[in-house]
């Protein structure tokens, strides 16, 4: 089920939460939506779900208009908030069985399923259920959908280590059963152990969109050298030509494709103290994070 959105911007009165963000998410793709508090995150989510009118530009699921088609749109998907709200005075077993009668194809066995896998006691009352197991409750009535699409804001949030886990096996047994995940978090190793695609939000912009297989490639070289590296390196290919920063006798070489070439390349070079890492999703989250600029001081800004 593709989404795509093409330069969606959302305006809160004065305040810009989504500045021009174009995405593509394919079929049957686990995507993963990254960046810090207030960085846009839920708004894009909610612009999808046709909650919010776009301030300029568009958003589509399967091709439908999510704002203008929205009751269309939701046919497709399930749904879970980040601040899910359910009925306080029902026991959550009741809850699950509405929850399952009021969708097509709804199946509560499917729904208690999720939630004996989630350890989830259904004899509670919801109004009685601690934050986390109030997600339980959420994740199984949004993940015993077989809904084409699925968009989950922040799952594992309030979860134990144990039952995140369980989270994220549920989100790869949706993607082999072909649907299509969006999610956010702000646990980057859950986002770099599902998802086949990874953006990153700052600001209200799309500051960084990537596969992880592409990242996956992607090594940084330290070493520290008498030469200026820069000087040698018309030796590669253009395509292979990495990134290059050196300060004095210290050298950063960031790899965009394959390793080996600039391996070779560095081999024939006199460098001191090389260690080789993956560039990995920490790296490029605190490198696009790393500026000043929050949502705060926009706010701050835009009232100003
Ligand atoms: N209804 C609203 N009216 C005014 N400002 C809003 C509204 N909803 C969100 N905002 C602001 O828009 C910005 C983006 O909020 P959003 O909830 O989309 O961020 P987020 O990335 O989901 O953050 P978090 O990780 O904290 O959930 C924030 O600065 C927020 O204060």
């Amino acid at each position: 089920m593709p989404v795509i959105t093409n330069e969606l911007s959302k305006r809160y009165r004065d305040f810009l939460a989504l500045d021009q963000v174009s995405l593509r998410i394919d079929d049957g793709e686990v995507f993963g939506l990254l960046g810090p508090n207030g960085a846009g995150k839920s708004t894009l989510i909610r612009c999808l779900l046709g909650f919010l009118k776009p301030s300029s530009g568009t958003a589509t699921v399967d091709g439908l208009d999510c704002y203008l088609d929205r009751v269309s749109v939701h046919t497709k998907l399930s749904y879970l908030p980040g601040d899910a709200r359910m009925y306080r005075t029902m026991r959550a077993r009741s809850l699950l069985k509405m929850f399952a009668g009021l969708r097509e194809g709804g199946s509560w066995k499917d729904a208690f399923d999720v939630a004996d896998r989630l350890e989830l006691d259904l004899n509670r009352w919801v109004g009685l259920m601690s934050t986390g197991m109030r997600q339980k409750l959420a994740l199984a009535i949004c993940l015993s959908v077989e809904a084409p699409l699925l968009i989950l804001d922040e799952p594992t949030a309030n979860l134990d280590p144990t039952v995140r886990g369980q989270v994220l096996e549920l989100i790869k047994e949706a993607k082999s059963r072909g649907q299509t995940v969006i999610f956010s978090s702000h646990v980057l190793s859950e986002i770099e152990d599902v998802c086949d695609h990874v953006a990153i939000l700052k600001s209200g912009k799309l500051a960084f969109e990537q596969s992880m297989e592409d990242l996956s490639w992607q090594h940084r070289v330290r070493a520290t050298t008498a030469i200026r590296v820069a000087d040698h390196v018309h030796k590669l290919d253009s395509e292979e030509r990495p990134t290059i920063v050196q300060n004095e006798d210290r050298v950063m070489i960031e790899t965009k494709g394959e390793l080996s070439p600039v391996l070779k390349w560095l081999a024939e070079m006199p460098l001191r103290n090389v260690t080789v890492e993956p560039v990995g999703l920490r790296s490029v989250y605190d490198r696009i994070h790393s500026a000043k600029t929050v949502a705060s001081d926009r706010k701050a800004e835009a009232t100003a």
